[in-house]
C-alpha cells in the first residue's frame, strides 16, 4: 500500500473491517480484507479506475450491497446481524447523495426536501408539502439554507439548474438528520463550477457540523481540494490509505495505472 500517513484520532464514525466482495460469476473478487476507521467529521475521498468497485464499496458500507466477509460498525454498532427497521433505523444515519439527484420533477423543492423525513416517517404521507406540520416545513427549508438554497423553496424540480438540483439532492440527505453523508460521484454531471459549489457545500457541512464525509469521486484535485484523506481503490484491494496532505495528484495518478 502506499506510506499510510494517516493516523486515526478522536471517536470513530465508521468502522470497516475485513471486507470482501466477490459478485455471483465473477472471475475475481471486486476487492478483499479492506479495513479503516473513519473518525467523526473526517472528510474522505474513495477513487480508483474504473471498475474498481468505488460504489461497490459505499453501498457495502451500507449493506445496501451484501459484502461476503468483514463488518461494519457505525459508531461502536455492528450493521451485520440487523434486519428490517433496525437496518432500517442504523441506515437512517447516513444521508445518501447520488450522481443523479432523483428529485420529482413535477413537485416543488421544499416538498422534495421533506421527502428526505421518510426514513423517520411514520407515514408517508405526512411528507407532502401543505400536509406536513410547520416543524418539518421549518425543518426542510433550514436544511435547505444550509445548501444556500432557501430562497428557491417554492421552484418546481424541473426548473433547477443541474448544481442547484445536486444542492437540493444535499438538502434532502440532511433532511433525515444524518451523522454520515455517502456520496457517489455527486458532481460527475456537473460542469466544473457547479462542481466546485456541491464539493464546496459537502466541505462546509463536514467542517462546521462534524457530519462524516466520504464521496467517491474521479476529480483527483477535488480529493486533494476536498478531503482530509484518500482511500484508493487498486488491485483488488485498497491500496492508498493517506491524508491528503501529504499527497501530490501525480501520486493519486498512479491509482490508474
Ligand atoms: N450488481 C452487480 N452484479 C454483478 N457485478 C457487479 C454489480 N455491481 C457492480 N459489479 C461489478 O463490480 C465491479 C466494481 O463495480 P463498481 O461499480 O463498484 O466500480 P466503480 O469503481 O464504482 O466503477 P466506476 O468508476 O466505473 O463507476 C465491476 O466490475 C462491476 O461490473
Amino acid at each position: 500500500m502506499l506510506e499510510a500517513t494517516y493516523k486515526p484520532a478522536g471517536d470513530t464514525a465508521l468502522r470497516v473491517r475485513g471486507l470482501s466482495k466477490r459478485f455471483e460469476g465473477a472471475a475475481a473478487p471486486v476487492w478483499s480484507d479492506i479495513s479503516f476507521d473513519i473518525p467523526h467529521g473526517q472528510r474522505v475521498a474513495i477513487i480508483g479506475g474504473n471498475g474498481a468497485g468505488k460504489s461497490t464499496l459505499l453501498r457495502c458500507c451500507m449493506r445496501l450491497i451484501e459484502p461476503d466477509a468483514g463488518e461494519v460498525f457505525f459508531g461502536d454498532r455492528s450493521l451485520s446481524g440487523l434486519r428490517g427497521r433496525e437496518l432500517a433505523k442504523a441506515r437512517a444515519r447516513v444521508g445518501f447523495v447520488f450522481q443523479k439527484h432523483n428529485l420529482v420533477s413535477r413537485l416543488s423543492v421544499l416538498t422534495n426536501v421533506l421527502h428526505g423525513g421518510m426514513a423517520w416517517a411514520r407515514t408517508p404521507r405526512m411528507w407532502f408539502h401543505g400536509i406536513a406540520t410547520d416543524e418539518h416545513r421549518n425543518y426542510a427549508l433550514h436544511c435547505l439554507e444550509r445548501v444556500k438554497l432557501g430562497h428557491l423553496c417554492e421552484r418546481r424540480a424541473d426548473e433547477l439548474s443541474g448544481g442547484q438540483s445536486q444542492r437540493v439532492a444535499i438538502a434532502r440527505a440532511l433532511m433525515q438528520k444524518p451523522k454520515m453523508i455517502f456520496a457517489d460521484e455527486p458532481v460527475a454531471s456537473l460542469d466544473p463550477q457547479a462542481g466546485e459549489d456541491v464539493m464546496q457545500v459537502f466541505s462546509d457541512l463536514a467542517c462546521d457540523e462534524s457530519l462524516t464525509l466520504l464521496f467517491v469521486t474521479h476529480h483527483l484535485e477535488h480529493a486533494l481540494r476536498y478531503a482530509d484523506r484518500v482511500l484508493g481503490l487498486q488491485d483488488f484491494r485498497l491500496g492508498l490509505d493517506a491524508s491528503s496532505d501529504s499527497l501530490s495528484a501525480r501520486q493519486l495518478r498512479g491509482m490508474y495505472e
